[in-house]
């Protein structure tokens, strides 16, 4: 997979040099590059954002550069991800559509936005997704891009030792999974549930089953009430 990421920032993304993203990149699973938008500027000053029409507080980050950089760097075939506040909710199953594509670009911004027409101006030329983390607001999308990356990185193909992982974790099923424990048996009087220590695999399945419906009925109800009823057995209603 092929990923760019434009940002006033570029020193922001030394974190995607580390841990498995970095032995993604390094093994070339990932092929990464990070580009500085001042690069395509061209005043003394190398400005990038400029006061907003119809007045109100901050700046707004100039078309030129953004025009100029997404004209470099997204070529055929590539799908900008803008992060956004204002963007649809980022969720597992972004994560895994972004995972099958071949080339993203990133454009973060900052202040208090992209120029709209920047947006408008790449949508006739290739897939644009503005996508949100959540409810609440960052510096710029920086952060955004390092959480994304992670989430996506982590579903490409031997990035993960082993892959079942991806198949129990939460979310994956449109569920929160179970509890994890492992050793010591007791831990400052909290024993660790009988049948994860049963060895009777089914039992442990139906445990971690109806613990998995449980916490997400309990935390999630938006995620439990979307769940497809047909998905749910006759144990699963018992539950
Ligand atoms: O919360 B965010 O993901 C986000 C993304 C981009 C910008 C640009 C200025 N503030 C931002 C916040």
């Amino acid at each position: 997979m092929k990923v760019d990421i434009i940002s006033i920032f570029p020193d922001y993304f030394a974190p995607l040099g580390l841990s498995l993203v970095g032995k993604a990149r390094t093994t070339g699973t990932l092929d990464l590059a990070v580009h500085d938008l001042r690069t395509w500027t061209h005043d003394v000053h190398r400005t990038v954002d400029d006061s907003p029409y119809g007045g109100g507080p901050g700046m707004v980050m100039r078309p030129e550069p953004w025009g100029q950089a997404l004209e470099a760097v997204a070529g055929p075939g590539a799908t900008l991800v803008v992060p956004s506040p204002v963007g649809k909710p980022f969720t597992q199953a972004d994560a895994y559509e972004l995972a099958a594509l071949d080339h993203l670009v990133f454009a973060c911004g900052r202040y208090e936005g992209i120029d709209q027409r920047v947006i408008d101006d790449a949508a006739d030329r290739m897939p644009v997704r503005e996508v949100s983390l959540g409810d609440y607001v960052l510096f710029g999308g920086e952060v955004a891009v390092i959480v994304i990356m992670e989430a996506i990185t982590r579903l490409l193909p031997g990035v993960l030792g082993n892959a079942d992982s991806l198949t129990e974790e939460s979310h994956a099923a449109g569920l929160l999974e179970a509890p994890v424990y492992t050793k010591p048996a007791a831990w400052r009087d909290r024993e660790v549930p009988d049948v994860l220590r049963s060895g009777d695999h089914g039992r442990i399945a139906r445990w971690r089953r109806t613990e998995s419906l449980l916490r997400t009925a309990a935390r999630r109800p938006d995620l439990f009430a979307a769940y497809p009823p047909e998905h749910l057995d006759k144990q699963d209603r018992k539950a």
